[in-house]
């Protein structure tokens, strides 16, 4: 695929920065790609391993000509970040993000955009647990969705433009309305990990079975949910303080149904559970059907 952007600045070097660094590179989207992140110790390493052409000592120099700044930081950095770079922003560019929320990134990004600058806002559907410079691959976002959260006014050429970059870099793209985005990623995501966080907490602190029980015994389900429990404390607490209201409705509903399952268990009554059990199967089904599983083995790459 062709240059997209002829520089593009990617401030916060971690796993989604790192990523979108080699996804440019194996396709050639960037003429160059500039670097910042406020950890010296984070700028030292991504300078060592070439994650991008130039590792800059500031924000402001980092976004220095470019045409596409992506603000790749935790969600409650994303506000400061913005301010900082603001003044040093080319007219035309392009600031986009890929915070996990949609609604408080806006906000709290949107007032510091000069006029004549397009604010596109971004998130990539995809991830691990790892974070830091050393944790991005070229692969992360083959086959994901990429939802694009256009604001008032945002300029269509500008984001079909964004939208090539991330078909570019493999995913698919669809665009969505902030709130909405918030309310389905509590559902789809943000719950999930809380869930996942809360049950190895159990687990930890449950006198009567040891941790090396836990450690050599783990069944799959549990295991799958260590992994996700070991995701980033900084950017997972940004995430549950940024998108508080559609959280705690989904976690309301989640205790409802929790509730309603542990009565079943206790009063025996198995066509409750039966019932239960074959309709949230057939969720699973309905993504495979989709093509959705992205963890099948067959889940190649589909170019744009
Ligand atoms: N990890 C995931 O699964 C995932 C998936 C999609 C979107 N996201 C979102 O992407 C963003 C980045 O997540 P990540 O997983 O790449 O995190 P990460 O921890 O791997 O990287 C974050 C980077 O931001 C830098 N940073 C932090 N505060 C900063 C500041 N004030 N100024 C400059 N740099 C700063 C850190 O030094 C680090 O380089 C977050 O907003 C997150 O919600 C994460
Ligand atoms: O696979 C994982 O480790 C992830 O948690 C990735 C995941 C997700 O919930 O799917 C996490 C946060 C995001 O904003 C997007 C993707």
């Amino acid at each position: 695929m062709a240059q997209v952007y002829e520089r593009v600045a990617l401030i916060g070097l971690g796993l989604i920065a790192g990523s979108m660094a080699h996804a440019m590179r194996r396709d050639g989207l960037a003429g160059e790609i500039t670097g910042y992140a406020r950890s010296e110790e984070t700028r030292k390493v991504a300078a060592e391993i070439g994650l991008v052409d130039r590792v800059c000592d500031s924000a402001a120099e980092a976004v220095k000509g470019a045409d596409l700044v992506v603000l790749c930081v935790p969600v409650g950095a994303m506000g400061g970040v913005a301010a900082e770079i603001a003044p040093h922003l080319d007219k035309g560019a392009t600031v986009s993000d890929v915070g996990s929320v949609k609604r408080a990134v806006i906000e709290a990004v949107g007032p510091h955009i000069p006029d004549g600058v397009h604010f596109i806002p971004a998130h990539p559907l995809a991830g691990t647990e790892k974070s830091g410079p050393r944790s991005g691959f070229a692969e992360l976002f083959d086959n994901r969705w990429c939802l694009i959260v256009p604001v008032d006014g945002s300029d269509r050429a500008a984001i079909d433009r964004l939208e090539s970059l991330w078909q570019g870099m493999g995913a698919r793209t669809d665009e969505m309305e902030a709130d909405h985005h918030d309310l389905v990623l509590a559902v789809t995501s943000h719950a999930p990990h809380l869930i996942a966080y809360t049950m190895v907490g159990v687990a930890d602190d449950l006198g009567r079975v040891t941790d090396t029980e836990v450690v050599n015994y783990s069944a799959a389900g549990f295991r799958d949910f260590t992994r996700i429990a070991a995701s980033d404390p900084t950017m997972w607490r940004d995430v549950f303080l940024n998108n508080k209201d559609a959280t705690l409705e989904i976690l309301g509903r989640f205790t409802e149904e929790l509730f309603a399952l542990q009565r079943a268990i206790r009063t025996g009554d198995g066509d409750h559970l039966f019932d239960y059990f074959t309709r949230t199967r057939a969720i699973r089904r309905g993504i495979i059907e989709a093509g959705q599983d992205t963890d099948a083995p067959d889940f190649g790459r589909v170019k744009s």
